[in-house]
């Protein structure tokens, strides 16, 4: 914005409250859960849900944990009543799920809620007006504090009023001063403890004060303060449920939340991935991820979220970002080189650890939670592109296509493959990784390959090894020979009686390829030529052997590279 523009705003005022306590307190348990989807998500969709798309996202809702569900405003349209009708007529609400209902505190409105809800075991009618001065003056037309209190206590009424001509249904009464977040507090409070002194509620039949972020015009710790001195001030506080329901415009949604139940709060309104108004409502599932990367217990199932996530997607037709916390396609990716370089030790780490002690705190550097826990795969956790490091490199190899690289050898892999991406100027996939490596660094066979080899071992001489192979140098085949105290020994003295004599073996080892459909080893075979230069090769072949004299033969040509 350019100066002329700033000059329009005005800062927030702060709450003076300067003994606030939620500074000092820590989220110990999880609160009530609500989601709105249904009803705050849903009337933000540019295309609302069906009746049968609604049925879905419903059926998901109870299969996740919420155990109260707003399911809509079921005066304020046709499609919104008959779903309701039907989840009640059909019998699809769980015992112990609670609908909830929302309503402006109109007489008209409030009178077709109650016959939308009228048979259901148990409703929570939820009634709302909107309390601010930017509110009372523009959509009020300038309406005085006394007009819209009284627009809440007759609502208040007239709720209490309809109460038992619906006696098959348990009401649970809710309120919600709306614009909470820019209303004056002393007034929010006269509202509320308005309703409150008309519907006497008791600790054993309480009500809900739901005081809404409706738009963030403010710090998260502003509205912390606001939480905190409204829970101070209610009148019948132990006859409340105090309930948030943040939404986003700052992007700080969650953080409000977070604080929110800090300074007192017991229940929480949101979404999922945080569908609704504007920027949204709370996104629910990344708050209770937070409190489970606690290790807080929420209640709510997210541990197929990838699965949760195609059903959000499909029926409102909206799109999770891919750097949306836990959700997003790339939360759990890493491309730059350090990062993965440290996943990887990461996870080597705790998969040796955890033999020991099975109880091991998560500990994994730039992974707050286990990928797995939310039904995602390590597959996805480290991808190469010309940011990548040796590390990860190593890595995928070895997660995706079984080659335990000698920790030697990485720097002089990584450096040939994200060279290729960097040329490609592109991400390479797994498979690309593997073909490269396979290209690069394994059975390379220019200018010498061995065609064939026997290995004899000397019972007479303990230890001895003879082995005779046939090779081509330079497109000329020749038999060679040659004893040691191991095959590669063997090959390595029968390279040298063919004049082959300009380096020497520096480290060895081999595995049996893991996860491969045939049953291959893989050798490495470090060399050192006569000019100082070390290099590894790679050998893969069904015979251990002949992997590692493969291995070999590969080090030595790239020498000559
Ligand atoms: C922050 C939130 O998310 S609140 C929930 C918002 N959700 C929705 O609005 C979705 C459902 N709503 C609707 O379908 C419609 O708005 C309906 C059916 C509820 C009402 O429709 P209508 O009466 O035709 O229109 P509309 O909503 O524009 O009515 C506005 C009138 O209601 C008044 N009003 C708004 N809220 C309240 C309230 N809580 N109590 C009393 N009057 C109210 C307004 O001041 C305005 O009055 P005016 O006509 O005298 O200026
Ligand atoms: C009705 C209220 C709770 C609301 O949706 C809001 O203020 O955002």
């Amino acid at each position: 914005m350019n100066s002329a523009s700033i000059s329009k705003y005005r800062p927030f005022p702060p709450v003076q409250l300067p003994d606030r306590t939620w500074p000092d307190q820590t989220i110990t348990t999880a609160p009530i859960w609500c989601s709105v989807d249904l009803r705050d998500g849903n009337q933000a969709l540019p295309q609302p849900m069906s009746v049968e798309e609604k049925l879905e996202f419903f059926d998901l809702l109870c299969r996740v944990g919420f155990k109260q569900i707003e399911v809509g405003f079921p005066s304020a349209a046709d499609t919104e009543f008959n779903f309701l009708r039907r989840l009640i007529d059909e019998n699809r609400i769980p015992e112990d799920v609670t609908i909830q209902v929302l309503v402006q505190t109109r007489e008209h409105l409030i009178r077709r809620t109650f016959e939308a809800i009228d048979g259901a075991k148990r409703a929570i009618v939820h009634i709302y007006n909107s309390t601010s001065p930017l509110q009372r003056r523009v959509t009020f037309s300038d309406a005085t504090r006394e007009q819209i209190r009284d627009i809440a206590i007759e609502g208040a009424k007239l709720v209490k009023e309809l109460v038992p001509t619906i006696p098959k249904t348990e009401v649970v009464l809710q309120y919600s001063p709306e614009s909470f977040s820019d209303t004056e507090l002393d007034f929010a409070l006269e509202c509320c403890n308005g309703v409150i002194e008309v519907w006497q509620p008791t600790p054993e039949k309480k009500m809900i004060i739901n005081l809404p972020d409706t738009v963030q015009w403010t710090t998260p710790n502003i509205h912390a303060d606001m939480i905190e001195w409204m829970c101070r001030h209610l009148k019948r506080r132990e006859s409340l449920i105090v309930s948030l329901h943040t939404h986003n415009d700052r992007g700080t949604g969650t953080a409000a939340t977070e604080l929110g139940l800090m300074a007192g709060a017991d229940r929480v309104e949101g979404t999922l991935f945080g569908n609704g108004e504007r920027t949204g409502n709370l996104d629910i599932v990344n708050v209770a991820l937070n409190m489970n990367s606690h290790g807080i217990p929420t209640g709510l199932d997210f541990s197929d979220l990838t699965a949760l996530r195609e059903v959000y997607e499909r029926v409102t037709r909206m799109t999770v970002g891919e750097r949306h916390p836990y959700a997003g396609e790339l939360v759990f990716t890493a491309f730059s080189g350090s990062h993965q370089d440290a996943i990887k030790k990461g996870l080597d780490r705790r998969e040796k650890e955890i033999k020991d002690n099975p109880e091991i705190a998560w500990g994994v550097p730039y992974l707050t939670i286990d990928p797995q826990d939310i039904g995602r795969s390590y597959e996805a956790i480290i991808r190469i592109n010309s940011q990548s490091g040796k590390g990860g490199i190593a890595y995928i190899l070895d997660r995706e296509h079984g080659l335990d690289l000698p920790k030697t050898m990485h720097p002089q892999v990584g450096k040939r493959i994200y060279d290729l991406a960097d040329e490609l100027g592109r991400e390479l996939t797994p498979d690309e990784i593997r073909d490269a490596f396979h290209r690069l660094f394994a059975n390379v066979e220019l200018p010498l390959s061995v065609k064939d080899y026997e290995l004899v071992h000397h019972t007479t001489e303990r230890g001895q090894v003879a082995c005779t192979a046939t090779i081509v140098l330079h497109g000329e085949e020749k038999q060679i020979h040659g004893m040691g105290n191991g095959p590669i020994n063997a090959f390595v003295h029968a390279m040298e009686s063919a004049g082959m004599k300009d380096f020497k073996v520096t480290d060895y080892r081999s595995h049996a390829v893991r996860g491969g459909s045939d049953a291959s080893a893989a050798a490495y075979v470090q060399v050192q030529h006569d000019d100082g230069r070390i290099l590894w090769g790679c050998g893969i072949d069904p015979s251990i052997e002949m992997a590692g004299l493969k291995a070999l033969v590969t080090a030595w040509n790239l020498l000559r590279a």
